[in-house]
């Protein structure tokens, strides 16, 4: 059945939850009850696994998936490298460059010629670690003129991918189903996940973040208690969605499909004559998912002072060090400000932790906006130990300020990836996209004016000379 003939009510039921066990079958009965792998599966289908931890991880880790299909994955010609597999659109890390100064993007072109789909337009801008030995990870900006093709499925052995869609939707179909997603909201496809994205709405352009280690958690809540910042029941998995094109001759009608897989930053591609979305059902915690950032529970100050932004984190990709990201995704959303006697935006600081941002839709409270500005589809990138916070004007404004209760950001939503580690930048991100802006510390922060009001007259307890 071509995937045109789904109904959207075929398509978009989901399931709730995140890192739950859930299940799902298109056909009554495809599900094995109380086992695995039984010796013939229902209805003629294989019985596969996917594991996203190793078998022995720690159960409260463990992921994992058994898949219903009508074939195995294994079924195909070896993989090739494709001619299209460009240094442009990847790197791998000794190609990075690291380097202190701030860093600012105006928005990324779409892609004008409208030849690039998802796979083909999506390209690394900073990135650390490596896939080969599963640490750290890439942060990218994808442009897609169009859908990709029916028969052209996609996946990454290197990571999960974090997809924050900003303008244009995106319907993804997964193996286990499909998930519509739309700007403010995010996806999550697991490494490993076979995947196709078709673009809905026309041109996409959107963020993403693949993490070659691990897989995003929700944060702690601490002393918040049991409730608050992304709850887990508004996280939606697919249901199980198939076609039968699979096991026919060209003649019959079967047709060629392709599978392109990310493997070390590089492409490889196989042609078999079964399509990979074939999982009639799937049980498992290791699943596809997506998230309305609209349902995030914002929390803040009611008192004083400017809680760190940890207090806005929607998912957390630990590294093994407690309490110490390799990834946060951080958002920004519409939210109360009321802290009395407060510098309300953004304190300036330095961080031991690198700071990539983005702009889904609006404005950001420290920062200028407009032409040159931070503005929706363009980044900053304030690495480690590189000083920032807001440009001189936003901080004039906000030591001015009357301080009643403010709804910022209304209409908004900046978004941050932050880590533990330093982040290099690719040569597209720093050259070829031709999007630095110049001057961007400068025009920041060399207005920035003191304020000091001299020790004449005050009793100086340390020497000056
Ligand atoms: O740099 C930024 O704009 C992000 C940020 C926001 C904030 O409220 C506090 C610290 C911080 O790094
Ligand atoms: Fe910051």
């Amino acid at each position: 059945m071509p995937f045109t003939t789904f109904s959207t009510a075929e398509k978009y039921r989901y399931q709730n939850g995140f890192d739950s066990h859930l299940e799902s079958s298109a056909i009554d009965g495809a599900l094995p009850v109380g086992q695995n792998s039984p010796q013939k599966p229902a209805l003629g289908l294989y019985a596969e696994k996917l594991s996203g931890t190793a078998f022995t991880a720690p159960r409260h880790e463990n992921k994992q998936t058994w898949l219903y299909r009508i074939l195995p994955s294994c079924a195909h010609p070896p993989y090739a490298p494709t001619p299209e597999a460009t240094t442009e659109q990847w790197a791998k890390g000794e190609e990075l460059k690291y380097i202190p100064n701030q860093l600012r993007w105006d928005p990324f072109d779409h892609d004008q010629s409208r030849d690039l789909d998802f796979v083909s337009g999506l390209k690394l801008v900073a990135g650390a670690g490596d896939p080969v030995q599963k640490q750290g990870l890439g942060m990218f900006i994808y442009a897609a003129g169009k859908s990709m093709d029916e028969t052209s499925a996609f996946y990454s052995a290197d990571g999960d991918l974090l997809i924050v869609a900003q303008e244009g939707d995106l319907d993804i179909r997964t193996e286990f189903g499909w998930l519509l997603v739309r700007p403010m909201e995010i996806a999550v496809i697991p490494r490993g996940v076979k995947y196709q994205v078709f673009l809905p709405s026309g041109p996409a352009r959107g963020y993403a973040l693949e993490l070659y280690q691990g897989h995003f958690k929700l944060p702690e809540l601490g002393p918040i208690g049991s409730n608050g910042l992304a709850n887990p029941r508004d996280f939606q998995a697919p249901v199980a969605c198939f076609t039968e094109d699979a096991g026919k001759t060209a003649s019959e009608g079967g047709r060629q499909h392709t599978v392109t897989v990310k493997f070390n930053n590089a492409l490889f591609a196989t042609t078999q004559p079964h399509t990979p979305f074939d999982v009639v059902a799937w049980h498992g915690n290791y699943y596809p998912y997506k998230y309305d950032l609209g349902r995030f529970n914002t929390i803040g100050t009611i008192s004083f002072d400017h809680p760190d932004p940890s207090i806005f984190t929607v998912l957390s990709a630990p590294s093994a060090l407690p309490g110490t990201a390799v990834a946060d995704f951080v958002i920004f959303p519409p939210r109360w400000l009321v802290g009395e006697d407060t510098f309300r935006p953004p304190y300036y600081h330095r961080n031991t932790m690198s700071e990539f941002m983005g702009l889904i839709t609006g404005g950001y409270d420290a920062k200028r906006g407009g032409s040159g500005g931070f503005v929706p589809g363009g980044a900053s990138l304030h690495n480690v130990m590189s000083g920032h916070g807001p440009d001189a004007a936003s901080h004039e404004g906000a030591r001015a300020a009357e301080l009643k209760p403010q709804k910022v950001g209304e209409g908004s939503c900046a978004f941050m990836f932050e880590s533990c580690l330093m982040m290099g930048v690719s040569e597209w991100g720093l050259r070829t996209c031709k999007k630095v802006q110049e001057g961007y510390s400068e025009e920041s922060w060399s207005g920035v004016v003191t304020h000091w009001q001299g020790a004449k007259g005050l009793e100086i307890k340390s020497h000056l000379v």
